[in-house]
Formats: C-alpha cells, structure tokens, sequence
C-alpha cells in the first residue's frame, strides 16, 4: 500500500507540475477580477469570513454547532462581513420530494444573527465523500441522504487517510449514480436542483442571504477532469441555475470547480454559463485553495516556501484567467490550514494579500474550534484572530483599481473609479490598532467613524473620475 501511495503522490506532483508550466506558457492573466459582487446600492463588495461550519457534517440536525454570542465575538474580533454557511442535502430533503422546512428556519434564523451585524450569508450546499451513507457508521462522508446514495453493493474499504475513500468502489459507484454517469440513469441530479430551487425559493426575500454555493468540492467519480466539468457538472449547474432563477431573480450563484488538481493551482476548464436572469449575470468563480506542496505535509517556512508560492500563483493566474473568461467575481471559498504549524500564520497573510490585490473574497476554513481556527477547543482566542483581523474595504464607492493592505505599517490603500449612480460611501473595516478611525488620506472627501461597528464611512464626489483612500493608525 506504500509503494502504491508512493505512486499517487508522485503521479500528482507530475501532473501538477506539468500543469504549472502550461499555466506558465499561456496568456498573462488580468492582475485583477473583471467584476466584483455588488450590494443594492451598486458598490463593489470584498466579503471576508469563515466557513461556518464543519461540525454541520455530522451534527444529527446538520446545523452548525453554533450560537449567537460567537457571531457577535467573530464581528468583535475580526470585523468579517461574510460567511460561507454550511448546509446538508440529507436535512434540506430528507425524504425525496420532502423538504424540511424546520431545519430552513432553524437555518434562517442563524442566518438573522449575522444579517443583524451586517454580514452577508453564503448558502454552501456541502458535501465531501457524498454523503454519510457511504460506510455503516455514518462517520466518513457528509452531504448526501441515504436515499439518494445508491453504491450497488460495491465495497468501501477502511481508509486511513479520509481522501482516499474518493477512490473507494462504493464511492465512485454513488458518485456516478450521481451524476447518471453509470449504467443506473437516476434522476438524482434533477432532485439535487429541485432541492436547491426549493432552498432558494425559502430565501429568496431574504436580503441577508447573498447567494449559493452549489456544491461543495464537485468529484465527478469516473468522469474526471475536462470531461466532467464540461458534462455531468456542467449539465448540474445548469439545472440549478434554472431550478434557482424560477424563484430567486437576484442571488448571487457560486460555481465551484472540481477539486481535484484546481485546489492545487491547475485550471479548471468550466465552461461559461449563462444567467437567464434580467441585468447582469450574478454568477460567481467560487474556488478553493489548498496548496499540494503542504497537503503532502510540507510547511510554509523555510525551503517550504518556495514551492507553495509557485503553486499559489499558478492558482491566482489561472483562478484569474476563468474569471476573465467568465466575466464575473471570484470568491475563494476555502482556505486553511492548521494555523499553529510553523509558518501558518504567515501563508494566511499571504493568500490575504493576494485576494486583496486580486479582488477576490474569501472564507477561511473554518470557525470549528481547533488549531485550524481563530479559537481553540475551549474558546480561547488563537493568534489566528489577529492575522484575520485586517482592515479592508467592505464596500467600494465604484469599480476597485487597488486594494493594498500593509499588516506591518498598518496602512490601508485603495483606489476606484466611480460608477455612475454609484453615491453610498465607502466602507471600510479598521481593526483596534488603527485607532478612532485612523488617519484618513483620500483627498476632498468627507469621513465619519463609528466606534461600535469600528467602521470608516468615506463618501466621495461621485462626479470625479478616480478616487485614492489610504488609511494609516491614528
Ligand atoms: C480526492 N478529492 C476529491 C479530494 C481530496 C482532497 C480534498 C481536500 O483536501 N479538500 C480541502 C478541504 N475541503 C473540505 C471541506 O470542503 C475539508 O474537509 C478539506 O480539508 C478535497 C477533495
């Protein structure tokens, strides 16, 4: 089993390597997402939260272990304004064809905590492994109901590392059943969008809700790569997409590509979808980030580095190459690691900064208490706080040119074009070391602070052209 183990991981590194330096022979990316998700007021937003949470995977109500004294201690800590809510399948229809509406308002209702503190609620339909029904115990795979995991009989074997039950029998035989991959043409796919319509229609009028996350990780089974994210994942998001617009004209949808080799810097070859709806489409790249260099053990600290900073960038270019073919926002869906391992804290701060310039929003994974959080197992404050704590802008007066957050010399800067129609202020997030609302250069603007909120309203002329803010510790 070593040697075969051996294999893997020296076919992927290959496969990743090979990827890179394909990525590396094509065109510069933009440096820069062509679009940004928009609030009602048309400003662009940079959403920055946690996933919130994996202990929904296995809690038996598929809510996150949760309560609202620590939405208001996430707001009080690090200022986030978004978060990537985890929802389970096997609770939204735990019956086929029969949604359960207690759990959408237990849902709701924690949805309320954080639309109360002014955060924006990401709907993620997760699932890793399927679903739990994968092994007896129910311990393994999440997401999926048992109805709707049909493995034929084919064997899941013990595994002892949890990514390896992807290439489980069982697993691959639920996972094409899935998709009408394999010889049984099920229609689960079709319930699978029906239940998302049915999510969307019971939050459709409710604004704190952004959006939806279609599918957590998509693994297409016996159909992988080019031929799966161009077929049965595609032919998914579509379904959704119409499932969704039927009811809800205006959330935000959010395609993820598969996650095999995208989490690790290669590119995804989704294809462009098309929003029927009115206006602008509100359809979102929602990747993932996990470097290979560091799944394999590696750590962002000394000769460590190098090699998780090349494979970063060929995630941001080709992150940004889908975004410019798609035209549309890019939200890094996950991003994490055990924070308390040499050099964490650092490689948290430098994919930060790159989804500052970038553009890009993101969730880190995740708010579980533990080493990979900002708490740890008896709620005590991790130094992962501080690193999120950063000051950004939460919502942009017109379209954003520079976003450059300097954690050392504490000093914010940002630069917009304006857009017409486009009049709310500016809105940014400073932490407690910047002061009462910091020191404020951004020209012939007018600024107010807010002490509880610890936000900087910045309202500029919307008839000039460009506009530059630089924030610095009073
Ligand atoms: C083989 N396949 C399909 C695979 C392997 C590894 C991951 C993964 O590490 N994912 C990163 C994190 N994302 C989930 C939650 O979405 C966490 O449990 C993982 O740590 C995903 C898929």
């Amino acid at each position: 089993m070593r040697r075969a183990r051996l294999a893997t991981v020296l076919a992927v590194v290959g496969i990743l390597l090979f990827g890179g330096a394909a990525s590396a022979l094509r065109d510069a990316p933009p440096t820069m997402a062509p679009r940004f998700i928009t609030d009602d007021e048309g400003r662009a937003l940079l959403l920055r939260g946690l996933n919130t949470a994996s202990s929904a995977k296995s809690t038996p109500d598929g809510l996150p272990i949760l309560d609202e004294s620590e939405v208001e201690r996430e707001y009080r800590d690090m200022g986030t304004n978004v978060v990537r809510f985890l929802l389970q399948w096997r609770t939204v229809e735990p019956e086929p064809g029969a949604y359960d509406d207690t759990y959408l308002a237990k849902v709701a209702e924690r949805v309320e905590w954080y639309g109360d503190r002014g955060y924006h609620v990401i709907l993620d339909m997760h699932q890793d492994l399927y679903g739990g029904a994968i092994t007896p115990e129910g311990n393994v795979g999440n997401g999926a109901p048992d109805w709707a995991t049909e493995m034929e009989g084919l064997p899941v074997g013990k595994q002892d590392q949890w990514e390896f039950y992807y290439l489980e029998p069982g697993v691959i035989r639920a996972f094409d059943n899935f998709w009408g991959t394999g010889d049984a043409a099920t229609d689960l796919m079709r319930r699978y969008a029906d239940a998302w319509g049915h999510v969307a229609e019971y939050f459709a009028d409710d604004d704190t809700v952004l959006g939806y996350d279609l599918m957590n990780e998509p693994w297409g089974g016996s159909v992988q790569a080019t031929a799966f994210e161009n077929g049965p994942l595609a032919a998914l998001y579509e379904t959704c997409i119409d499932r969704i617009r039927r009811v809800d004209e205006n959330g935000w949808i959010f395609l993820e590509p598969q996650a095999v080799g995208v989490n690790w810097g290669l590119p995804s070859s989704l294809p462009v979808f098309d929003d029927p709806r009115p206006g602008e489409d509100r359809i979102v790249f929602a990747p993932h980030l996990y470097p290979l260099p560091m799944d394999l053990g590696g750590h962002y600290d000394g000769d460590g580095k190098a090699p998780v900073d090349t494979t970063v960038g060929w995630w941001r270019d080709n992150v940004l190459r889908v975004a410019q073919r798609w035209n549309a926002p890019v939200f890094l869906g996950e991003f994490g690691l055990d924070a308390t391992q040499p050099g964490g804290l650092d490689f948290v701060d430098k994919i930060a900064d790159i989804a500052d310039t970038a553009g890009m929003g993101w969730a880190y994974w995740s708010s579980d208490p533990g080493p990979w959080g900002p708490y740890g197992g008896n709620g005590e404050r991790q130094p992962l706080v501080s690193t999120l704590d950063r000051a950004y802008p939460r919502a942009i007066a017109g379209t954003p040119t520079l976003i450059e957050y300097d954690a050392d010399a504490l000093r914010l800067s940002v630069a917009f074009t304006s857009v017409d129609g486009v009049t709310a202020p500016t809105e940014i997030y400073l932490p407690d070391v910047f002061g009462n609302g910091g020191t404020v250069d951004c020209g012939a603007c007018t600024v107010s602070f807010d002490p509880d909120t610890r936000i900087l309203s910045v309202t500029t002329d919307p008839t000039v052209g460009e506009h530059s803010i630089v924030v610095t510790t009073r």
